[in-house]
């Protein structure tokens, strides 16, 4: 039981609550136990998942990517406390009817092309790259990355080219008429990814295992 914290999203495999800590509001993110899984094994998994979804996010710190900062990690609980990013995800900005110049949404995928681009450099793998992990901050608009709940350091091309192929998908699945953005987004992804030309020539590989897939059902 977290002291007057707000539930605000149930998930399959975490609770994220709202919550005062030490003066200020926090997002806390609480893994819960699974009750088909051994009650041993599951403390083990969740406490590793813990450790490393903290892990990934100070990595990104470390490197000066935007993501939100962490200020207690309780491993016995399954807690993570981190930052609370006052602000709107890119989904809520890009389903919000209200007609974004094509210079702001320029701007916006020059900003997740750069922080993708910098993540992948040190070998973070995100796992779950959706815009609604992708937020903006209210007061200055820049892009924060979250969610590094199935995120992994991996210095494997497949892993990044595929990391990017999640996120084609979500765009292609949930906003339509985005293919300039998402062009966009891997314009900076290329300008600021060390291994970019032999992580996007994957990209095409992966798309084509995709189409594949889909087209045998
Ligand atoms: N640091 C944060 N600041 C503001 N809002 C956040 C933050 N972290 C999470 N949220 C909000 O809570 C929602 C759920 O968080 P998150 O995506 O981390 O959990 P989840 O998807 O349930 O976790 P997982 O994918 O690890 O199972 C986010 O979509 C976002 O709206």
């Amino acid at each position: 039981m977290i002291h007057n914290a707000q539930l605000i999203k149930q998930g399959a495999e975490a609770k994220v609550y709202l919550a005062p800590f030490c003066q200020r509001q926090a997002i806390i993110k609480e893994r819960f136990a699974k009750a088909y899984r051994h009650p041993t094994l599951d403390k083990k998994l969740t406490s590793r998942r813990v450790i490393q979804e903290a892990r990934c996010l100070n990595r990104c710190q470390k490197a000066f990517i935007d993501t939100p900062t962490v200020y207690l990690v309780d491993v016995d609980s399954s807690l993570i406390y981190m930052e609370f990013i006052e602000g709107c995800s890119v989904r809520d900005y890009l389903t919000t009817d209200d007609g974004h110049l094509p210079e702001a949404q320029a701007k916006v995928a020059k900003e997740i092309g750069t922080a993708l681009g910098k993540m992948h450099n040190i070998d973070v793998v995100h796992g779950d790259l959706t815009t609604s992990n992708l937020m903006m901050r209210k007061e200055s608009g820049s892009l924060v990355l979250i969610d590094f709940g199935l995120s992994y350091v991996s210095n494997l091309i497949e892993d990044k080219a595929v990391d990017l192929y999640v996120l084609e998908r979500a765009f292609t699945s949930t906003h339509p008429n985005t293919e300039v953005m998402f062009a966009q987004i891997l314009e900076a992804y290329g300008q600021n990814s060390k291994a970019s030309k032999l992580i996007l020539k994957k990209l095409e590989d992966v798309r084509m295992r995709g189409r594949k897939r889909s087209m045998l059902g």
